[in-house]
């Protein structure tokens, strides 16, 4: 569980953002947006306690996994030591694990799809298998609430598919809460049931994801011309964004 309540973060005489507050409930997934700069990974920060706020309270309980934009791994350890970080956190070295926890780190590899990369060094892995495993680690902490910063900004289309599909599925079967930044609106119209977007004056709007992220809205703060298109694929619609790159 996750829970803040009227945070707000000040840095160098700058409110990134005031009076926010947000809950999850299990099996929701909310995505954050917003320009370079307004604040979501401070936020994401101060939602783990990493930093402090200045005002408002932030609730945990229990573990929340965290995807974090870069990961920080230049020593060569295998894929399945990274994703036992996750377990050896709490615990000390990797000898302390029993074979509980080997086992959460198999079931998280296999819930990504990374099972035969177990045994590859992590540093060898592309950016998208690097991704994957990082998300494996996040959920071998058996966390109920998973936070992911920009989880697809470094994978081609093919991989953003893999990794939206997985967070849909961790929503669906396993009513994980999902929190996680995107520059894409496409993503959270994807997979989001809710959308958070920061402005660049301390400003935020939270709700349904059709009803934050309008066309008025996306132009308005990217300062682009951004047309919503609803599309039919089989039984689904699905909305994607248009866009001018011209100024
Ligand atoms: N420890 C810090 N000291 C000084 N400034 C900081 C610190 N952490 C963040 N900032 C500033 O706070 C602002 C918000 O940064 P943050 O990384 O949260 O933005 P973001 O929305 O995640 O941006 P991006 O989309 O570029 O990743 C930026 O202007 C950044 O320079």
């Amino acid at each position: 569980m996750i829970e803040a309540a009227g945070i707000g973060f000040n840095i160098a005489d700058r409110w990134l953002w005031r009076n926010l507050s947000l809950s999850l409930q299990p099996g929701e997934c909310l995505a954050v947006l917003g320009p370079n700069g307004a604040g979501k990974s401070t936020l994401f920060r101060a939602l783990l306690g990493l930093c402090p706020v200045a005002e408002g309270v932030v609730l945990r309980s229990g573990a929340v996994g965290y995807v974090p934009q870069k990961s920080a791994i230049s020593m060569d350890f295998t894929v399945a030591e990274v994703v036992a970080m996750a377990r050896s956190a709490k615990k000390g070295l990797f000898s302390s694990l029993g074979s509980a926890d080997w086992l959460a780190v198999e079931q998280a590899l296999a819930t990504t799809g990374m099972a035969d990369f177990a045994k590859r060094p992590f540093q060898k892995l592309s950016g998208g298998e690097r991704q994957m495993v990082l998300i494996a680690r996040a959920l071998a902490t058996d966390a109920r609430v998973l936070i992911l910063d920009e989880p697809c900004s470094s994978l081609d289309l093919d991989r953003q598919a893999l990794v939206l599909g997985l967070l849909r599925r961790l929503t669906g079967r396993s009513q994980l809460s999902i929190l996680f930044s995107t520059h894409n609106p496409d993503h959270a119209f994807a997979i989001a049931d809710r959308s958070l977007l920061l402005d660049r004056h301390a400003g935020f709007t939270l709700g349904p994801t059709h009803d934050v992220l309008t066309e008025a809205a996306l132009s308005h703060l990217y300062s682009v011309k951004v047309c919503l298109s609803d599309w039919q694929n089989g039984t689904q619609i699905h909305r994607n964004m248009l866009i001018s790159y011209e100024r």
